[in-house]
């Protein structure tokens, strides 16, 4: 598992390093150390049960009789998920218009990139993190979805605040405040349901 960690955190750190250069020439070198240099890792494992034909509790509001919601719809609180599924399936996310959803179907030796909420502040929401779900169908036998989840996180101590430079590919207008990381955590924790996201802990009103 330590060897596992090592690569996701490398993976994440190549990701983020990409995503600044495709911001500007410069910003890797620039930002990279400074804002991301102390971003830590943690694993969570998801272990969802799969319905049986008598389980009839918990059906979504889905006109599908034959799916429930194994995790319910949420945002990440992380800079970057890594999510490596199983073959079972069942995620989807948020289409950008915030009505649809999109099947994210398991692919052998691929994984799942996501943007979580602290990325989408420091990128002043030029990376969106997505709203997203996993939905479990009947299937006739018995068995669970296993899914491991690498969250790659700025510390609590870190206060998030997108550089000038990001902001001006917004037209220069600045939608997020500053924030400490481990408040917006505790904002999260206490008011945890759909909707209480980084938009509603510190997008500045003006730009609503
Ligand atoms: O199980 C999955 O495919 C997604 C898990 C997830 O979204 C999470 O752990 O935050
Ligand atoms: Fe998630």
């Amino acid at each position: 598992m330590k060897e596992y960690g090592e690569k996701m955190t490398e993976l994440c750190e190549k990701i983020m390093k990409a995503i600044l250069s495709s911001f500007g020439d410069d910003l890797h070198h620039k930002y990279y150390e400074s804002e991301f240099g102390n971003c830590h890792g943690y694993f969570r494992i998801n272990n969802y049960t799969i319905p049986s034909e008598q389980e009839d509790d918990h059906h979504n509001d889905d006109d599908d009789q034959d799916l429930i919601e194994g995790l319910g719809m949420h945002t990440d609180m992380s800079c970057i998920t890594i999510v490596d599924q199983d073959d079972i399936g069942g995620l989807q996310v948020r289409t950008r218009d915030g009505i649809g959803l999109m099947d994210i179907n398991p692919k052998d030796e691929a994984l799942v990139v996501n943007v979580g909420d602290l990325l989408h502040a420091w990128t002043n929401g030029r990376l969106r993190s997505s709203q997203h779900r996993v939905i479990l169908k009947r299937r006739g036998f018995v068995g669970n979805r296993f899914s491991l989840a690498f969250f790659w996180c700025f510390d609590d101590g870190k206060v998030v605040f997108a550089p000038d430079e990001v902001v001006g590919g917004c037209e220069g207008v600045r939608i997020f405040r500053s924030f400490k990381c481990g408040d917006y955590l505790r904002f999260r924790e206490k008011f945890e349901k759909v909707g209480d996201t980084v938009e509603d802990f510190a997008r500045i009103e003006d730009y609503r």
